[in-house]
């Protein structure tokens, strides 16, 4: 099996994010959902846009308009729009359409909805969350065993208060299309602010 990849999400201080691209993370996430505690206002785009590309840039939405999220892509060099809302297919393909990668979200309770089969081809990657009252964030894990099933043509990222001592039975589950870790609140020290030694630990676990 080859290493999973790892997503950091929820970065927003220049320290601490410059500590983060030295473990050579595969994904960096940026909130842009006015209501998360993690929620970016305003950071240096000459910063952010030097972060090396190796290291993909996700913007992460919650129900924003399609103008909004161009804006900020253009804005801070975003490789991929995580849709973490409520955004139908229609909107997904309106984000490919403006040459932007998409990783869709479903949030979970208990089942894979059907529809996200009709993403095949426009999704990059699936993104599997714990369903929240805050859409995110939950730090909380959702019954994994409903992913042994899956049989959709998207690889997907594994999230929702996944930490450090799951690793193991993740691996275990050896799932072909669950491609990599989304990792949040479980790796912090205050919102925002992440555990850069932690996340060394994961880094070397997956
Ligand atoms: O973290 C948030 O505040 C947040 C708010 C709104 C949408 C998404 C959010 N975060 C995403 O939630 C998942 C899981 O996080 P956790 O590990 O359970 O803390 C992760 O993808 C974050 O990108």
């Amino acid at each position: 099996m080859n290493n999973l990849k790892l997503k950091v999400c929820g970065m927003r201080d220049p320290e601490n994010i410059s500590g983060l691209l030295d473990l050579r993370p595969d994904f960096i996430g940026f909130i842009f959902y006015p209501k998360s505690p993690r929620y970016v206002d305003e950071m240096d785009g000459d910063f952010v846009m030097r972060i090396p590309l190796s290291i993909h840039k996700v913007g992460v939405f919650v129900n924003e308009s399609l103008e909004n999220i161009v804006t900020l892509a253009d804005k801070y060099g975003l490789e991929y729009i995580q849709l973490h809302g409520d955004e139908d297919l229609d909107f997904a393909k309106a984000i490919r359409e403006k040459g932007l990668k998409v990783i869709k979200v479903f949030r979970v309770m208990d089942t894979i909805p059907f529809v996200a089969k009709q993403y095949e081809g426009i999704a990059d990657y699936f993104l599997f969350d714990t369903q929240s009252m805050n859409y995110g964030g939950s730090g909380r894990h959702f019954d994994w065993n409903i992913l042994r099933t899956y049989n959709i043509n998207v690889p997907f990222l594994l999230s929702g208060g996944v930490q450090l001592e799951d690793i193991d039975q993740i691996k275990e589950m050896n799932i072909e299309k669950l491609v990599g870790v989304d990792v949040n609140s479980r790796f912090e020290v205050e919102p925002a602010l992440k555990d850069i030694e932690k996340l060394k630990l994961l880094k070397e676990a997956l």
